[in-house]
């Protein structure tokens, strides 16, 4: 159980406003933030992991001011940031790391716990049999999972990811979005993720968080974010997309995907 909060947070470099007087609340939730580029997605999400600090306003993690890089606070980055010559459990295993000193981590003293925990945290992204292939071998959303394994043997409280999928094909941004969602649930972590394909933020969200120009457009749960709301976020060109899922003018009807990446993933 975690509760993030957001509180009239505005981010000022020099004179390009990046953030300006945004105020949410997640809570338990798989939460989602959309905007076009340039609105602010990834200020806001550095701000919350604590890599840069808001001009104004308060972040906090249930309760606590973030201030500082917290090891409790997971983050998944597009280019997932991975040491490419050793596998994929070795990575996970770096995970742990805040935990472990730098000497037990260079002779890979890492605990039995740390150890069991990389490799359960393999099994939720599904490459527990990976386990010892070398990342650089193995396929953009593989990697991407492992990327996820690896945030997870940190013990987050709070889950972030920019723009997680942006670079995998439509069938393996499904896959990676299942599995991140499936590790969200299983950990019982409270989970932000920046994402610009709506049709996958629509199909595997709970909750949507707009921004546009640095402020907030919307915050809203899922049966309430309609095409309306997202022609008013990213106009008419990012929104052709949609047309297949519409129904009526009102509602999104996402179903047409994600179901055989759940299907793979067993959700
Ligand atoms: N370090 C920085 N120095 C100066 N301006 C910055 C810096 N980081 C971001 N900006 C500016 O702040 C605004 C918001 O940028 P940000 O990267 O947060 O948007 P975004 O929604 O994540 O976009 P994208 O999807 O393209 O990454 C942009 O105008 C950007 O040029």
């Amino acid at each position: 159980m975690s509760t993030l909060t957001v509180d009239d947070v505005s981010k000022y470099y020099g004179d390009v406003t990046a953030v300006e007087g945004v105020s949410f609340e997640i809570e338990d939730e798989f939460a989602i933030l959309l905007g076009e580029s340039g609105a602010g997605k990834s200020t806001m999400l550095r701000c919350i992991n604590g890599l840069t600090s808001p001009s104004e306003g308060e972040i906090r993690l249930n309760g606590e001011p973030v201030n500082s890089s917290r090891s409790d606070i997971g983050m998944i980055f597009q280019q997932h940031n991975l040491v490419e010559g050793v596998s994929a459990y070795l990575n996970a295993l770096n995970g742990g790391l805040s935990r472990t000193s730098v000497l037990k981590s260079i002779f890979q003293w890492q605990g039995r716990d740390d150890k069991k925990q990389a490799l359960d945290a393999l099994e939720t992204v599904g490459l527990l049999e990976e386990a010892h292939q070398t990342v650089s071998q193995m396929s953009g959303g593989q990697q991407q999972r492992v990327g996820i394994a690896r945030a997870l043997v940190q013990n987050p409280r709070l889950l972030l990811a920019d723009e997680p999928v942006a670079s995998l094909d439509p069938s393996s941004a499904e896959t990676v979005m299942a599995y991140l969602k499936k590790a969200a649930v299983e950990h019982d972590v409270t989970a932000l993720v920046s994402l610009h394909q709506v049709n996958i933020a629509a199909y595997f969200g709970e909750r949507f968080i707009g921004l546009r120009d640095g402020g907030l457009l919307f915050d809203v749960k899922r049966d309430e974010l309609t095409p309306a709301l997202i022609d008013d976020l990213y106009g008419d060109v990012e929104t052709v997309g949609l047309a297949d899922n519409r129904q009526g003018d009102d509602e999104l009807h996402p179903e047409s995907i994600g179901e055989t990446a759940e299907e793979r993933v067993e959700l």
